[in-house]
């Protein structure tokens, strides 16, 4: 039986491309993603278990302590989510995995980290038919892994009343590429919104964080590497 340690992992720093990306559309960064996987033969789950341990690193330094609601939507947003719960779950933290929809719904990256957390025992719990603020999963932080460049305003569905509830509780709040509802090309927010303290967004800023009072959701912006090759990030740091 090996014996857990009981030391908590080095603060060092996280490791930093020497090359930061200026901000660009979501399609630009989706083909980033895309050149990542067709010319430098990254699969995809490769680049979202960069994203899902490089946002653990990052909630290790800005949100140190307490549990952890994930809420996952049914993209590769979602896939960063189920990612980041082993991670944490890694660093000794208390996770819970609210899903916007059953894993046999998920496909691809998505379903596979899904499946992977499923069988790693963390807690995931599938959204059902009571409103969300009445069976919204109690921590100290919520992650918000629901929509990121592949959203299409405004909130359809289900995604309305979570993320209500989630900006209605009074916790921690931190955003996964771009807060839900919120357009990553125009910073233009729908009602709701998701309201973060940080947002950690991947690969490159997206345009819309620079419009007046966007920071109002994303709260502080971390970029996250995806493991992206120096050769690629040239390509788009023209
Ligand atoms: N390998 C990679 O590519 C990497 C990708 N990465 C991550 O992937 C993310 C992009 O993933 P993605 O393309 O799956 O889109 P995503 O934002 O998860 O949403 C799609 C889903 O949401 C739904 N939906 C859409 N609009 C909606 C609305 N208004 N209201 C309600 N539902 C709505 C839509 O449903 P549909 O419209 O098809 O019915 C579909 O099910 C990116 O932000 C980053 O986090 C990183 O891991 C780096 C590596
Ligand atoms: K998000």
């Amino acid at each position: 039986m090996v014996e857990e340690a009981n030391f908590c992992p080095s603060k060092e720093a996280i490791m930093k491309p020497i090359l930061q990306l200026p901000p660009m559309t979501c399609q630009r960064v989706r083909e980033i993603d895309r050149m990542a996987m067709d010319q430098f033969q990254m699969p995809g789950i490769v680049l979202m278990e960069n994203a899902g341990r490089g946002a653990a690193e990052c909630m290790d330094q800005i949100a140190p302590e307490g549990s952890v609601l994930i809420l996952c939507g049914k993209g590769n947003n979602g896939g960063d989510g189920f990612a980041i719960a082993r991670h944490l779950q890694l660093a000794g933290r208390e996770v819970t995995i609210l899903a916007m929809a059953p894993t046999d719904e998920l496909q691809g990256d998505a379903l596979i980290q899904a499946n992977i957390t499923k069988a790693a025992g963390i807690e995931i719990q599938v959204l059902g038919e009571a409103p969300a603020k009445e069976c919204l999963p109690i921590a100290d932080i919520i992650v918000d892994g629901l929509l990121g460049t592949g959203a299409k305003p405004p909130l359809r569905g289900r995604y309305v009343d979570v993320v209500e509830a989630a900006n209605a509780s009074s916790v921690r709040r931190i955003a996964l590429d771009i807060p839900t509802g919120m357009s990553g090309d125009t910073g233009e927010t729908g009602e709701p919104t998701f309201q973060a303290d940080h947002t950690l967004t991947f690969a490159a800023p997206k345009i819309g964080f620079a419009k007046r009072d966007a920071d109002r959701f994303t709260g502080e912006v971390h970029v996250i590497s995806i493991g992206a090759p120096l050769a690629l990030l040239r390509q788009f740091s023209v």
